[in-house]
């Protein structure tokens, strides 16, 4: 504005004291609670980080109850009328069942560790549903003696193995899993929605009539409804709507067919996360709004009364509320002039850059954000080239060991996914809310590895 005296310019007024002190969320991809901090640290939870990496060491994964609780929270009000099914494929300890179940949501489980976990934790039994493209029968006898409520079958052999559990008058509730022929999520190794791959049973050229007719013919065993999952890392509805034109084919055949309408329809997990600052992610609200207008659409062509929704979101629940934080241990420049920052994790604790490519955010923390900044490779301890986190990360130019690293987005398929690689040990996490922070899960050490040595 010429002619004006500078400070009369709206980007020049002083704004009052408390506004001016109250610092700015960070944004997506960082948890809600995520806060620049004095000397250019940062806050998760009220917790900062730099002090939660001196008291407990790193790799340390810093879990945000309130942005778990606050996602839990988001799908079932979002979804009402539907049963949330948190998959805790996407990971699990026993304060995160806790507050899945203490936020009314239920609990997907596909191995007799997570159920036995769930358990532990006094998850209500009627609320798990079980999972599994190749359960045990063991894993079959413990979901049955602990009356979880649903079942899903994925194959013809689990059929008789589970009717033999089950008496007629106390029939088990089952679903099942079916491929609707559609493609979609981050990578091929994660696309479960097309036939090829080892789950579920095809609708079209696969034997899911077959599975259906096998289940009704059981008296302990009670349908009661249909399965799809389509893949992970989903950001928009179409593939979804796509699938769920297919169930409610499906559901009409079974009612012409047998005469009986399944009451519910599990549409799986696969809801996107941000992982970069400017990508999408799929908002609850618009995922029941296209999904529960589309199905009463689609029942109503087909004469068919609405079933009640299922969903099994994982990563949409977990991902953004947990922070990874890394020690710089050297900072390396190649003969090419690329700069490598190598940490003190790596494809131990997040395997997923060097599985998938997957890609992740990364910020200094105690480091002003106005010195100047250069490229560098962030790389893992491991013995592998492919070990590397982050490509061509924007890091202080003047990066050095010692300094401290936060990536955020880490809250799902990366503690659950971690290994034993090289015995640098699985990472501590640790639970923050309110200004406190708390261990849950210690590091893991090599007394860990040779207690379970039990020969020489
Ligand atoms: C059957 C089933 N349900 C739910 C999920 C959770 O997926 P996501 O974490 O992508 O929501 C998965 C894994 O992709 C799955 O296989
Ligand atoms: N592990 C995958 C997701 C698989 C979901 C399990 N069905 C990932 O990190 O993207």
């Amino acid at each position: 504005m010429p002619g004006l005296p500078a400070v009369d310019r709206p980007s020049e007024v002083p704004r009052p004291t408390a506004e001016r002190d109250v610092p700015r969320p960070l944004g997506s991809p960082w948890p809600a609670s995520a806060r620049p901090a004095r000397g250019s640290g940062l806050l998760v939870g009220g917790v900062d980080l730099a002090e939660a990496a001196d008291r407990f060491g790193t790799p340390l994964y810093v879990l945000d109850e309130g942005e778990v609780r606050a996602r839990a929270r988001a799908w079932r009000r979002a979804l009402p009328q539907a049963d949330v099914h948190y998959a805790a494929k996407a990971f699990l300890c026993t304060a995160m069942a806790e507050w899945i179940a203490d936020e009314g949501l239920g609990l997907d489980v596909c191995s007799a560790g997570e159920l036995r976990l769930a358990a532990g934790a006094g998850f209500p039994p009627e609320r798990i549903l079980l999972h599994g493209n190749a359960k045990t029968p063991e894993e079959l006898r413990l979901a049955h003696r602990l009356r979880v409520g649903r079942i899903v079958v994925d194959n013809l052999a689990e059929i008789p193995r589970l009717a033999a559990l089950t008496v007629a008058d106390t029939p088990q509730r089952v679903l099942v899993r079916v491929v609707p022929g559609v493609a979609a999520g981050h990578h091929r190794a994660v696309r479960t929605g097309v036939a090829g791959q080892k789950f579920g049973f095809p609708i079209t050229g696969g034997d899911a009539a077959e599975a259906i007719d096998r289940v009704l013919a059981q008296p302990g065993l009670r349908l009661v409804g249909l399965h799809c999952h389509l893949g992970s890392q989903i950001t928009d509805t179409g593939p979804y709507l796509a699938a769920l034109d297919r169930l409610v084919d499906l559901l009409a055949g079974i009612r012409d067919r047998h005469g009986v309408e399944l009451p519910e329809l599990d549409l799986g997990g696969g809801h996107g996360v941000r992982y970069l600052p400017g990508d999408a992610e799929l908002d609850p609200v618009r995922f029941a709004a296209d999904t529960t207008a589309r199905l009463a659409a689609r029942c109503a062509e087909r004469g068919l009364a609405v079933p009640r929704l299922l969903v099994e979101p994982g990563r949409a629940i977990a991902a953004p509320a947990a922070v990874a934080l890394y020690r710089v241990l050297a900072v390396k420049h190649g003969a090419d002039g690329r700069a490598f920052a190598a940490v003190d994790g790596g494809m131990s604790d997040n395997p997923r850059p060097a599985l998938y490519g997957s890609t992740y955010h990364v910020r200094p923390v105690g480091r002003p954000a106005t010195a100047p900044t250069a490229r560098f490779d962030v790389v893992g301890r491991h013995c592998e080239a492919g070990d590397v986190l982050v490509r061509d990360a924007e890091l202080p130019a003047d990066l050095r060991p010692g300094d401290l690293l936060a990536v955020p987005a880490a809250g799902a398929y990366q503690v659950s996914m971690a290994s034993a690689y090289n015995l640098v040990g699985r990472p501590a996490v640790a639970a923050v809310r309110d200004g406190r922070i708390r261990l849950l899960i210690r590091r893991e050490t090599v007394e860990d590895f040779r207690a379970r040595e039990v020969g020489r």
